[in-house]
């Protein structure tokens, strides 16, 4: 499920205005930012499938791409690359990353290809343009199989509603997450809940424990809004990329001493503290949560680039896929937070013309992404004014899913207390 938190939780924080522009067919080069690019309109890999030394068993995915491809691929005429979905690919990502094989066969057949999965095949989406489509065409594309899979859960609850149910009840929530309420919480809810985290995490630094970021993330989670499990990733893998990345832990850590002075950040604050949401900005590029969004297609459709689906079809954006990918963003695999210009707005997937969708967009966006920010925000700002982090050496730190990216086996820090810079502090401030 997209997103696992409750829903008592609510939102703001201006999003965007441009940041950049749409150019289909070329590198894109706003100031000071590194440039995005559009895959829609490249080539596709080959779609031969690669040999395999592995036998085929009948219970393969290779398996169910042959009976799928015979039973429901014989007259298609969709255009759409057909991945041969192997088992080595999958076999060691059972229970793990399952995201990951999608973003290798995204590599081998392009930004669009099908692929069976069991009985049914998926379309796999790696393309902003194509995400763009189905995502904003929401009367034409509906949550299929992702409600189907958590109607236990949620009931008739509106994070997977459709139609009417879901137009009242969105309608309903969207007041409650307004700037007005979210400047009272920042100071009564997220300054007082990190600062507890602190504390906790003071006696670590004196008896020299080791802290698990699995454990940060739970008591971030219990002390602010049950079930915040995004968030609680959020800050999991942007304490990881920063810890490993020290030149921007530093700049971070003297923004937030420049900007706050040795005090909680208020609201007003939280605009200028630039380099620190653009860390997070660009943690939630390189793990976004969840890594891919599900819709099914409710009548036929031709997508961007002359794509055919039927209706009913099942479709997976790969949200991963299209902030990992080579030809949408320059070095993308690389935690560069200055990608997005610090002078520009927050990245959204409007400004970047669907390119960095980490809370979706369309119209069944995330109601909680100023929310979730301002919170990450709060809580990663009050942590680096009172806290060094370092990673424990020799951990392998590799992911996993759940409706989140999880780190499969912790992430352990070793933490100590710091003292603010408030010399640095109080010659450079404005405040
Ligand atoms: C970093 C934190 C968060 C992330 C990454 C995130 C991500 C997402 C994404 C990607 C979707 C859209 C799924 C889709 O298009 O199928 C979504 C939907 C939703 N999110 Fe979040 N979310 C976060 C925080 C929050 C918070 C704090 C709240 C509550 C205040 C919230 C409430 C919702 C709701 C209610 C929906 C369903 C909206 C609808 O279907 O109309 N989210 N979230």
């Amino acid at each position: 499920m997209p997103c696992s938190h409750s829903l008592s939780s609510f939102s703001l924080l201006t999003s965007s205005t441009h940041l950049l522009h749409h150019r289909p067919h070329h590198l894109h080069k706003p100031s000071s930012t590194l440039s995005v690019k559009s895959s829609i309109d490249n080539k596709p890999p080959t779609t031969e499938p690669k040999p395999s030394s592995k036998p085929n068993s009948w219970v393969s995915p290779d398996w169910l791409t042959s009976l799928t491809q015979s039973l429901t691929l014989g007259e298609d005429d969709s255009n759409i690359p057909i991945a041969s979905a192997k088992l080595e690919d999958v076999s060691e990502l059972l229970g793990g990353a399952l995201f990951l094989p999608l973003f290798k066969w995204m590599n081998e057949y392009g930004p669009i290809y099908r692929l069976a999965a069991g009985p049914r095949n998926f379309v796999v989406v790696s393309d902003p343009a194509i995400a763009k489509h189905v995502l904003r065409n929401y009367g034409k594309y509906a949550k299929g199989l992702v409600a189907e899979v958590s109607e236990f859960l949620f009931g008739s609850g509106f994070a997977i509603a459709e139609g009417p149910l879901w137009t009242a009840r969105r309608r309903a929530v969207v007041p409650s997450l307004h700037k007005k309420y979210l400047s009272v919480i920042v100071d009564r809810v997220f300054c007082k809940c990190a600062e507890r985290l602190v504390e906790k995490l003071k006696s670590n630094a004196v008896n020299g424990s080791a802290v698990s970021s699995v454990q940060l993330r739970d008591d971030l989670l219990s002390m602010l809004v049950a079930g915040h499990e995004t968030t609680g990733s959020v800050l999991t893998w942007t304490s990881y990329l920063l810890s490993k990345d020290p030149a921007s832990l530093t700049k971070a850590q003297e923004e937030v001493d420049r900007v706050l002075q040795g005090q909680p950040p208020s609201y007003e604050d939280i605009k200028d503290l630039k380099f620190l949401t653009r860390c997070i900005n660009e943690s939630m590029r390189l793990y976004p949560h969840p890594p891919v969004l599900i819709r099914r297609a409710k009548v036929a459709d031709v997508l961007p680039g002359n794509y055919k689906v039927n209706a009913g079809q099942d479709i997976m954006i790969s949200v991963y896929n299209v902030h990992h990918s080579s030809q949408v963003w320059e070095r993308a695999e690389e935690f560069v937070p200055e990608r997005f210009d610090l002078e520009g707005p927050i990245p959204n997937e409007t400004n970047t013309d669907f390119r960095y969708i980490p809370f979706s967009g369309g119209p069944r966006k995330c109601v909680g992404d100023q929310f979730a920010l301002l919170e990450a925000i709060v809580a990663l700002a009050i942590f680096l004014q009172h806290m060094n982090f370092e990673l424990l050496p020799g951990q392998t730190i590799s992911m996993t899913t759940g409706a989140t990216i999880h780190t499969t086996n912790g992430l352990y820090m070793k933490v100590a207390e710091r003292q603010a810079d408030l010399a640095f502090a109080s010659t450079t401030s404005s405040r």
